[in-house]
């Protein structure tokens, strides 16, 4: 397996709050069970087990966001998550994130956002490339690069599916503004037996209309009618695609979207890592890597 993580990779399909470390976890759940808030016993297990059904995952999620949403926690997450992606020698790296709200804690989706940029900045394990301002910004906290890992880091905001038509428009508004520091496109994610394609067609059109690359977590589920409606948008890539029929399949090979993150018969792979790799030049929007 040495050989596997010497290889550069390129992580094109990875949450933030699904990649932190279980240590972290731990630490974080230990922290709140002394603090009254949860019951550590009851929650340990939890974030150890390996096998989970689609229900326990998004149970999970629910208990991981408890865990990590305040603005120190998101800030240092995402520094480990990228450090973590590094030091498996992940040259280039989407990471997508659902940008919260908390009244309560004084958080918007900006700030939420804001602690985000503030983990890239403080990554300091490896050299770190987010910033698409301008050239002279680019090799943003970038070392002299002898003998150091580097990691080109690039953004996609993701709208949650129990998210209403305007929430998801103010994701949208969110990442136009945020493009020059790496965010280059919109995911829908969340839970696949929650919410309507209706709800957040407006704001991903409206994303696609102001050159936001799209990727839509696709087929999760059986649902015929919404994964139609899905590829006739033309996403510039899926995920998952678990429950896709042929007339899906020859749609998706028709307009040419790419899957990452497939679960899908082998004679698919090779068409759509074909197509990832022109569409990775697509997104990452680099002179190089
Ligand atoms: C099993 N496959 C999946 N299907 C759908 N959505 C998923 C997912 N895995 C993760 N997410 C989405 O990513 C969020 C966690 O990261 P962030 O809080 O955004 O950083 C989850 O709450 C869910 O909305």
């Amino acid at each position: 397996m040495e050989w596997i993580q010497s290889l550069p990779k390129i992580e094109l399909h990875a949450h933030l709050n699904g990649s932190i470390r279980d240590s972290t976890l731990l630490e974080l759940a230990r922290v709140l069970g002394e603090k009254g808030v949860i019951v550590f016993a009851d929650v340990e297990h939890v974030i150890q087990k390996n096998d989970r059904s689609l229900v326990e995952v998004f149970k999970l999620f629910d208990l991981i966001h408890k865990l990590t949403t305040d603005h120190k926690t998101v800030t240092r997450i995402t520094r480990e998550v990228v450090e973590d992606f590094a030091l498996e020698n992940v040259v280039y790296l989407e990471l997508r994130t659902t940008p919260k709200r908390s009244d309560s804690i004084g958080m918007s989706k900006r700030s939420y956002m804001e602690a985000v940029i503030q983990g890239l900045r403080s990554v300091s394990e490896v050299d770190i490339d987010f910033v698409t301002a301008s050239d002279s910004q680019k090799l943003h906290n970038a070392g002299d690069g002898i003998g150091r890992k580097k990691i080109y880091v690039r953004l996609l905001l993701s709208i949650d599916r129990r998210e209403t038509t305007e929430s998801a428009m103010e994701t949208v508004k969110l990442a136009l503004e945020m493009r020059d520091v790496g965010v280059v496109g919109i995911d829908l994610s969340g839970n696949p037996l929650v919410g309507e394609w209706s709800t957040f067609l407006p704001a991903l059109q409206y994303a696609k209309d102001n050159d936001l690359h799209i990727t839509l977590h696709c087929g999760e589920v059986p649902n015929p009618k919404e994964i139609q409606a899905m590829l006739d948008f033309k996403p510039h890539r899926i995920g998952h695609a678990c429950f896709f029929k042929d007339e899906d399949w020859t749609k998706l090979k028709s307009f040419r979207i790419p899957v990452i993150d497939l679960h899908v018969p082998l004679f698919s792979v090779s068409y759509n890592l074909f197509n990832q790799f022109q569409e990775f030049a697509m997104f990452c929007r680099l002179k190089y890597v």
